[in-house]
Order: structure tokens, then sequence, then C-alpha cells
């Protein structure tokens, strides 16, 4: 595994100093991802099937187009609470220099209160790759062709 060292530095803006000793972090040596924390004055009673844009607090501008970030649920509080995101997943352009925000979902059956600094989702950089479509008439053949939707396991 890459030394913190050797991994790449992105620029992060700090738009609420409250969140200063709340940084998100990778919580082990293995962590894919880091906890944002919820950024709040006082608790946000989120009811089923309402979905809440919370701020984090932070801009992280990843620059590198060869970079994304990607705002996902944490497992604990979308299996025991519900609690997942509205978009499904964020997914943070490189070029995106404001803060990040997340879009806190209650999908399940019972109130839920998110506390101030809770963390409520996880931030994931991965990395991407940006392609050129290029308009024909026809493929190469491929064994798959233009089946799908359960197709390969057919007769
Ligand atoms: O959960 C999210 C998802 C997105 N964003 C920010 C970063 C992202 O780069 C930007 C745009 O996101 P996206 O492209 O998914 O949204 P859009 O609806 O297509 O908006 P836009 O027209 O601004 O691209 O919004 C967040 O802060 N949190
Ligand atoms: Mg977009």
């Amino acid at each position: 595994m890459p030394s913190a060292n050797s991994r790449p530095r992105l620029a992060v803006k700090i738009l609420d100093e409250r969140l200063k000793d709340r940084m998100p972090r990778y919580a082990t040596e293995g962590s894919a991802g880091m906890d944002l924390h919820a950024l709040l004055d006082q608790p946000l009673t989120i009811e089923p099937g309402q979905c809440e844009l919370v701020r984090t607090g932070l801009s992280i501008h990843i620059a590198d187009p060869g970079l994304a970030g990607m705002i996902l649920p944490r497992s604990g509080l979308g299996h025991k609470h519900g609690i997942v995101l509205g978009n499904l997943v964020g997914l943070i352009d490189s070029d995106y220099q404001g803060e990040l925000m997340v879009s806190v979902w209650n999908r399940g059956q019972k109130t839920f209160t998110l506390e101030p600094f809770e963390r409520m989702a996880q931030y994931v950089i991965v990395p991407v790759v940006q392609a050129e479509l290029e308009i024909v008439d026809d493929f190469s053949d491929s064994l798959r062709g233009s089946g799908g939707f359960g197709s390969s396991g057919r007769h």
C-alpha cells in the first residue's frame, strides 16, 4: 500500500472552523473511504421518505481529471437505520470546487435524528478514464453481441 507521502495530495478548504478537528481520515491503513461529518448547528430530524441536503463544511478540489470523488453510504447507517443517499451515489467531478454536500435520505420506516458532526457518509477517491466517442456504422463482432439483461445463461 502506498505510504501517506506518496498518495495524491488534494487541496481542501475548511469552510467552518468546527471541521478542523473533524477532518475526514482513513480509519485504518486499509480503509477505502474517509467519513464525512454532518455540519449542523442542531440535530436534524429526518422523517421516513424524507431527503435532506446536508453540508460537510469542506471543499475538496481534486484537480486531476484522472481521479473522481464518490460519496457512498455507510453500511451501518444504511442497514440499521435506512439512512442512505438521495442520489444513491454522489459523483464528484475533479473540477468541482464547491462545498461537498450529502443528500441524506431516510428510506427506512422510523424517524432518524442526525446529530451535529455525526459521520453520515464516506468519501472515496477513484481512478477515472475519460474516453472519446467515435461514431461508427458497425462494430466488430463480439461473443455477447447485443445480448444483455440476463441473456448470458439462456440457450
Ligand atoms: O452527492 C453529491 C453529488 C454531487 N455534488 C457536487 C459535486 C459534483 O461535481 C457536482 C455536480 O454533480 P452531478 O454532475 O452529479 O450533478 P448534476 O445534477 O449533473 O449537476 P451539474 O449540472 O452541476 O453537473 O455536485 C455533491 O456535492 N454531492
Ligand atoms: Mg453533471
